[in-house]
C-alpha cells in the first residue's frame, strides 16, 4: 500500500530573539530531535479527507475537497470544528500541487481521498500532568517510561506545549508529506530546489494561518535544521496574505517558486563535538503575555533609550558566541585528542574559571580561550536582555529565571544557560560540555523550590524535514489502522 511519512523537527531560538524580526541581523536556531511526523494513506472515501490527530482527545476533523479554478475548497463535515494551520495547508498545499502536476494524476489521488495522521513526539508537549497521575516525579527517568507519542489526555485547545514549534513542525511535515504523497517532488531530502520550494509553501501557509509574517525562524527550522538565520523580507508574501480570501493562484504559484527572489539566508550549523543542548519548561504560575508586541513598540517610541545601540551590542555579542562555535568545531577537526584534552580539562570546573588557563602556555590555548569567551560573552547577551526586561516592561528574562539560570551556569562544564526565543517564564536551554554537567542541572532542576522544572528529552538534531521509512520511527505503526 502507498504510504508517505515525513518528519520535521521542533526548534530552538538560542540567540536572536526580537533582532531576527529585523533583517539586519541574525539568529542561531537549533532543530531538535524531537520531531513531527505526518503520515498519508489513500482514504477509502470520494474526495474525502480525515485527519487523525490521535494523541487528543478531540482527534479528528474531515474535510470534503473540490477543485473550481484551479483552486481546492475544504468543506468541513462538523462545521463547528476547525483546525487553521491544517485547512490552510491543506487548501493551498493542494491547489499548488493541482497546478504543478497533470489533472489524471491529481484526480486518481485526490478522488480516492486521504487519510492524513499528525503526530508530535512527547516533547513538543507538558507531560507533568500524565507523570503526576501515575505518580512518577518530573524528571527524565520517569519521561523515559512513557511510550512513544503518548497521549495527552485533554483537546488540543488546552494542551500545554512546550514551546518547541508544533505548529511550524506540524506545517512543514504536512507541506512536504503532501508533496511527496502526490509526487511533486522526486527526491525532497537531498534536492536543495525541492527543499526550497517546500520552504517557501510552509513558510506562506505558516504566515496564513498565524495572521501575520513573523520572522519565520520556526518553519526555516523545520526545513533546515540548525542553521545561523536572516529572515526573509516580509515584502515577498505580502500579495499574497493581503488577499486572503481571494488568492490568486498565478501569483502564488510565483511566489512558491524555488527560483522567486527569496532573500533569507541560511548558514547550516552544528553544536562543536561534545557540546550537549539540555531543555526544561518551566512552570512558575506566571504566564507570558505576548511580548513581542510590546517589545517592538517600545523600541519604536524610545530611541533615546539606545535601543538601537543596545540592538547592535546584543547582535555583537551574539556574531562572537556563533564565530566560537564553529571555530570550536574548526579546532577539533585541526586535532581532536587536543581537542577532548581540553573539553576534559574545562567540563570538571565552573566557566567562570577557564579564564585561568588562559595564562598557561600550554597546548590546547586557542580551545580555551574560544569556551571562555563564548561563556562571558553570552554572560553579556544576558544583561542585554535583562536590559531590555526592564526599560521595556516585558519579563524576557525575569528575575525568577535569572535566579534559575545562574544557578545552572554555576555547574561545571555548563557553556551557556538562557531564555530561548522571546524568553519569558516559560523554558530554559543549557548548553554544556562532557557527561557530568547534564546529571549536574538535572538535579538543580529537580530541587529548584522557586517554580517547578521539568526537563524535556529532546536535544540537538541538526536535520532539517525528511521524508521517513515507517518501520525506522519507533511506535509511529502503532497508529495505523493498516
Ligand atoms: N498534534 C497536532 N495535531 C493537529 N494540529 C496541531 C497539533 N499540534 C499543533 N497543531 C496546530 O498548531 C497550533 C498551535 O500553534 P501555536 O499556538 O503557534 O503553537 P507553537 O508555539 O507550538 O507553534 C494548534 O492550534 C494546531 O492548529
Ligand atoms: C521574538 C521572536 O524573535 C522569537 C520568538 O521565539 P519563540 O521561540 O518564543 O517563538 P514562538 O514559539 O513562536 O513563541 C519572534 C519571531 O522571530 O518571530
Amino acid at each position: 500500500m502507498s504510504l508517505t511519512v515525513v518528519s520535521a523537527p521542533g526548534k530552538v531560538l538560542l540567540t536572536g530573539g526580537y533582532l531576527i524580526l529585523d533583517r539586519e541581523y541574525k539568529g542561531l536556531v537549533i532543530g531538535t530531535s524531537s520531531r513531527f511526523y505526518t503520515i498519508i494513506q489513500p482514504g477509502d472515501n470520494l474526495s474525502k479527507i480525515i485527519i487523525h490527530a490521535p494523541q487528543f482527545n478531540d482527534p479528528n476533523w474531515e474535510y470534503k475537497i473540490t477543485i473550481k479554478d484551479g483552486l481546492c475548497e475544504l468543506s468541513a463535515f462538523e462545521k463547528d470544528r476547525c483546525n487553521t494551520f491544517i485547512e490552510t495547508v491543506l487548501k493551498h498545499s493542494l491547489s499548488i500541487i493541482a497546478n504543478r502536476i497533470s489533472s489524471q494524476k491529481f484526480d486518481e489521488l485526490i478522488l480516492k481521498g486521504l487519510n492524513i495522521y499528525v503526530i508530535g513526539s512527547n516533547d513538543f508537549y507538558s507531560q507533568r500532568e500524565q507523570l503526576k497521575n501515575s505518580n512518577l516525579p518530573l524528571n527524565t527517568t520517569s519521561l523515559r517510561t512513557l511510550t512513544p507519542f503518548c497521549k495527552v489526555h485533554t483537546t488540543l485547545k488546552q494542551v500545554h506545549k512546550t514551546g518547541l514549534g508544533s505548529s511550524a513542525a506540524m506545517t512543514t511535515s504536512l507541506v512536504a508529506a503532501l508533496f511527496v504523497y502526490f509526487k511533486c517532488v522526486d527526491n525532497v531530502n537531498d534536492d536543495i530546489k525541492e527543499r526550497t520550494l517546500i520552504h517557501n509553501v510552509s513558510q506562506f501557509c505558516h504566515c496564513l494561518a498565524q495572521g501575520k509574517v513573523g520572522s519565520g525562524f520556526d518553519v526555516s527550522a523545520a526545513v533546515w535544521g540548525s542553521h545561523v538565520y536572516k529572515r526573509f523580507s516580509p515584502a515577498i508574501l505580502e500579495p499574497v496574505i493581503k488577499s486572503e480570501n481571494n488568492i490568486d493562484i498565478t501569483v502564488l504559484n510565483k511566489i512558491i517558486d524555488p527560483d522567486y527572489k527569496w532573500d533569507n539566508q541560511i548558514k547550516s550549523f552544528t553544536l562543536p563535538p561534545e557540546f550537549k543542548m539540555i531543555l526544561a519548561e518551566v512552570d512558575s504560575g506566571s504566564n507570558t503575555p505576548s511580548m513581542v508586541g510590546k517589545v517592538l513598540a517600545w523600541r519604536k517610541a524610545n530611541p533615546e533609550q539606545g535601543t538601537n545601540k543596545l540592538w547592535n551590542t546584543i547582535a555583537s555579542n551574539c556574531a562572537i558566541v556563533i564565530d566560537n562555535l564553529i571555530e570550536l568545531t574548526n579546532e577539533y577537526e585541526k586535532d581532536k585528542t587536543e581537542y577532548n584534552e581540553a573539553i576534559r580539562t574545562c567540563s570538571c570546573v565552573n566557566g567562570s574559571t577557564w579564564s585561568n588557563l588562559l595564562d598557561k602556555e600550554r597546548s590546547g590555548k586557542r580551545i580555551f580561550e574560544l569556551l571562555y569567551s563564548i561563556f562571558t560573552e553570552y554572560q553579556k547577551v544576558r544583561q542585554s536582555l535583562r536590559d531590555m526586561s526592564n526599560m521595556s516592561d516585558a519579563p524576557i528574562e525575569p528575575p525568577m529565571q535569572t535566579r534559575l539560570l545562574d544557578a545552572c551556569t554555576e555547574v561545571p562544564g555548563v557553556v551557556m544557560a538562557g531564555v530561548p526565543g522571546a524568553g519569558g517564564y516559560d523554558a530554559i536551554f543549557c548548553i554544556g560540555i562532557g557527561d557530568k554537567f547534564v546529571t549536574q542541572v538535572e538535579k538543580v532542576w529537580e530541587n529548584w523550590n522557586e517554580m517547578s522544572v521539568g526537563p524535556l528529552l529532546t536535544n540537538e538534531s541538526s536535520e532539517g524535514f525528511k521524508k521517513e521509512n515507517l518501520e525506522n520511527v519507533l511506535g509511529l505503526k502503532n497508529f495505523l489502522e493498516l
